[in-house]
């Protein structure tokens, strides 16, 4: 079976823009399924499988996801058919998920390590306000990084923990992922 590296922590931690340059160096990624529209520049199959609230639901009914979650109003969830596409490649991958979500994979699949990538909480607002888009949207993603995201329940289930704050520039973080990853893919 394969590896699958989890990316969990806070909004605008940086897990979509780890996973993709992991992805630039041959980590591929694995795509969830999302009921939230696609943001400006985002397509599907490439960063979401965008789903209706209807077809999302018709999925849950036929046991098509491993796992799925509510985050936001928002249905999110992972389709036994990725995983399982994953785990015969014998390639590792990558996934982002929510702490339901890492949990879940876990208890189903023994291959998962965890990685928290976290930010402290201006950094984190910072992020979120200079995204632009629905401001409502964004207090609601910075309270939940306040109240839960960024609390002991997530923090312990982590295998690893990786701070990408402000205070510290991008590529020294990729560069702390990488060594991770490597660890990851030699003794698990
Ligand atoms: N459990 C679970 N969580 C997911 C899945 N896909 C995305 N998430 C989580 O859903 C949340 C919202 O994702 P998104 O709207 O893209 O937020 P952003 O990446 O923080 O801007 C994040 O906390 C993700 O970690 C999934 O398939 N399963
Ligand atoms: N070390 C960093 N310093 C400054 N900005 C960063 C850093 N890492 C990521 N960002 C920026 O933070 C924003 C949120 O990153 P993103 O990968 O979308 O987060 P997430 O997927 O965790 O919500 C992006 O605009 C990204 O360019």
């Amino acid at each position: 079976m394969s590896k699958v590296i989890a990316l969990f922590g806070p909004s605008a931690s940086g897990k979509t823009e780890i996973q993709a340059s992991l992805s630039a160096i041959g980590v591929p990624k694995l795509i969830t399924a999302t009921t939230r529209k696609p943001r400006e520049g985002e397509e599907d199959g490439v960063h979401y499988h965008f789903m209706s609230h209807s077809a999302f639901e018709k999925g849950i009914a036929a046991g098509k996801f491993m796992e799925w979650t509510r985050y936001n109003g928002e249905l999110y969830g992972t389709l036994a058919a990725s995983i399982e596409e994953t785990a015969a490649s014998r390639q590792p991958a990558t996934i982002i998920l929510d702490l339901a979500g890492v949990l879940a994979l876990k208890e189903r699949y023994s291959h998962i390590f965890a990685l928290y990538i976290g930010a402290d909480i201006a950094s984190i607002k910072r992020r979120l306000l200079a995204r632009g888009g629905d401001s409502e949207d964004a207090q609601r993603r910075i309270a939940r990084a306040e109240e839960i995201e960024l609390g002991e329940a997530y923090l312990g289930t982590a295998d690893r923990i990786v701070w990408n704050g402000d205070d510290v520039s991008f590529e020294a973080t990729l560069q702390q992922v990488e060594t991770v990853v490597k660890e990851v893919l030699s003794h698990y």
